[in-house]
């Protein structure tokens, strides 16, 4: 550039900065040298961090901009990166690093286990969810369990436990599972019998059918139908996944109550919350309907009237929905409907995708390229040996529809593969190989990969670090599970053997499925799920990956999805045990 134009650039940009201080000064009805002052205290202070977060120099972390901290950073990595470029923070600056941002302040990341246990256990009344969370989230979750805090988590807390604990609960799932699996099977038969190149299908969107279609009928009695053809799309279904992208953005971009407004994202959120409350609604309605109708034929039974059938049937529905239409919240007053939709909302967006990610994460595991075909065989070893021909199966036989045993809850299942074992929550329990797969693909490929809580309370970790009050900690399980300091040289490498030798799910080393009261309380509903339908899959076919040498990449949600799906060749088993 000639020297003329520097001058004259360099002059004008020195007078926007006087008009700058003169409108300020005006403005703020103060002198100019005051002004002047106080910007370069300002820029000073803040020369390395967000605006508003008070300067700290006892934790190491990547350099921040004045006033602006890690945000441009932070806009600009690669959504698809996200987790590696944690990862490789904590391997520069070890296993406590922090970033600031402006309007959020400092988030100290953790991944040193003692000190996430801390947190999120011993101490831990002194973090919350916070408003931060809730109100990202809030299009979503509501005031359900996710984002609560204080005693509007615990009754919540309290009465899912309750219901989670029940065995009856327990049998009835698992038996749903096998139903729900029925259906894909039977699907995947087509695809298996596909000529030439058409036997390819998208395992991860029948994994999100297999547990969306579960979960419905498992909460409200109802299945969503996904199954019932794969093809065609379900508008809850495509509202949900929109809207948990669009929530799980925010969090990666500090500046989204202005740029969704911008680029239309705001109006999009607002549509597709209308078709998931519609949805929730018109299932709440229905089930008070029916409820109603019940009393009265009580009172009609009473008084020696004929009474009606809720709805034209005579099964009793006592699923999620019911257990909590008969609770009460912490007032002791029953739940009303907008509490009924947070609360159902909040359990399909825990139920449905983290299983369904889990699973696809370890189908690739497992027949990528650099998989030995040991595991697969292993895997297959033990379905065969403990379902196997002559296991005990629930099927009685004929091919008519059976009932479980259990009184409670009551359901019809479908008609059985006469001969085939079929999982059930005993034998799930004894498949411990499977469950090592399914825990060592959640190690590696986490369906939550990060979280935050705020502090509400001075504290100090275990690691000597102080955590003042407003201030964050993050943690990402995705760069724990690779974590060498934590699960030695062979961190990176897919191997469920170490789940046989000692390694325990509930460990503060394995934050997957969370850790101290707030731990999921799905994690052994999940399991069974996956353990059952990976062995009624295993059974009947053998799979081939369409691009077995390179990993899928991740989208952004609130979980783990791959963003294009997991192609694979679907073939029948050539040694079937039917
Ligand atoms: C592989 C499957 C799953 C994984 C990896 C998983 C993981 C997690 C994690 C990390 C949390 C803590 C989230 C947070 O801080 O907000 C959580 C909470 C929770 N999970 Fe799961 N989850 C799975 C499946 C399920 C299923 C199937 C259900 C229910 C049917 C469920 C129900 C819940 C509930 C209710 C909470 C909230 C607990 C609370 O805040 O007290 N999860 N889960």
């Amino acid at each position: 550039m000639p020297s003329s134009n520097i001058l004259s650039t360099t002059k004008s940009s020195s007078s926007v900065v006087l008009q700058l201080i003169h409108v300020l000064s005006t403005l703020f009805r103060v002198s100019k040298p005051v002004l002047l002052a106080t910007l370069l205290y300002t820029l000073f202070k803040y020369r390395h961090t967000a605006y508003g977060t008070t300067p700290r120099t006892d934790i190491p972390g990547p350099a921040g901009l004045p006033l602006l901290g890690n945000l441009i950073e932070m806009v600009r990595r690669p959504k698809q990166l996200n987790y590696q470029t944690q990862t490789k923070y904590h391997g520069i600056y070890g296993q406590i690093y922090a970033m600031t941002l402006p309007g959020i302040g400092r988030v100290i990341n953790v991944t040193h286990p003692e000190s996430l246990d801390h947190v999120l256990r011993v101490n831990f009344w002194a973090y919350e969810k916070g408003e931060y969370f809730r109100h990202i989230l809030g299009p979503l979750i509501g005031s359900g369990i996710f984002g609560a805090d204080g005693q509007h988590w615990k009754w919540q807390r309290r009465l899912a436990s309750h219901i989670f604990n029940v065995a009856a609960f327990r049998n009835y799932t698992s038996d749903v599972f096998c139903q729900e699996g029925q259906l894909v099977l039977d699907y995947l038969c087509t695809v298996a019998d596909r000529a030439g190149d058409q036997n390819i299908v998208d395992l991860q969107s029948i994994f999100y059918m297999y547990t969306l279609d579960s979960f419905g009928e498992i909460a409200f009695g109802q299945s969503f139908g996904c199954l019932k053809d794969p093809e065609q799309e379900v508008e809850f279904a495509t509202a949900f996944d929109r809207l948990n992208t669009t929530l799980a953005n925010r969090f990666n971009a500090p500046m989204w109550p202005l740029t969704d407004r911008w680029n239309g994202l705001l109006e999009q959120v607002e549509k597709d919350q209308k078709t998931i409350f519609d949805f929730a609604y018109s299932v709440i309605r229905k089930r008070r309907a029916f409820q109603q109708q019940k009393l009265e034929n009580q009172e009609k039974k009473k008084n020696g009237e004929p009474g009606q059938s809720p709805s034209g049937t005579k099964r009793e529905k006592k699923d999620l929905m019911q257990l909590f239409m008969d609770a009460h919240d912490e007032n002791g007053e029953p739940l009303s409907d907008e509490m009924m939709r947070d609360t159902l909302l909040n359990f399909v967006l825990a139920g449905r995708d983290t299983t369904a990610q889990a699973l696809s994460w370890m189908f690739y595991l497992i027949h990528r390229s650099q998989s030995s075909g040991d595991i697969l065989r292993k895997l297959t070893e033990e379905t065969d040996r403990i379902l196997g021909r002559g296991a005990q199966s629930l099927s009685k036989g004929d091919g008519s529809p059976t009932s479980t045993s259990t009184s409670e809850p009551t359901i019809q299942t479908y008609p059985r593969y006469p001969t085939v074992g079929l999982p059930t929550y005993e034998t799930t329990k004894n498949q411990k190989y499977a469950e090592a797969c399914f825990y060592e693909a959640l190690r590696l490929y986490p369906s939550v990969p990060q979280n935050i809580k705020i502090c509400v309370e001075d504290d100090v970790l275990p690691s000597g670090h102080k955590v003042y009050k407003g201030e964050k900690i993050g943690w990402s399980s995705w760069a724990m599970g690779r974590d060498t300091k934590i699960w030695g040289p062979d961190a990176s490498v897919y191997r469920p053997e170490r789940w046989l030798t000692g390694e325990k799910a509930s460990s503060s080393k394995f934050v997957s499925f969370h850790l101290g009261p707030r731990t999921c309380l799905g994690q052994q509903f999940a399991t069974i799920e996956a353990i059952t339908i990976m062995s009624m899959l295993f059974q009947k076919f053998t799979f081939e990956l369409v691009d077995p040498d390179n990993e899928p990449s991740y989208g952004p949600a609130l979980t783990l999805p791959m963003d294009k799906g997991l192609p694979i060749r679907v073939r029948r088993r050539l040694d079937p045990i039917v």
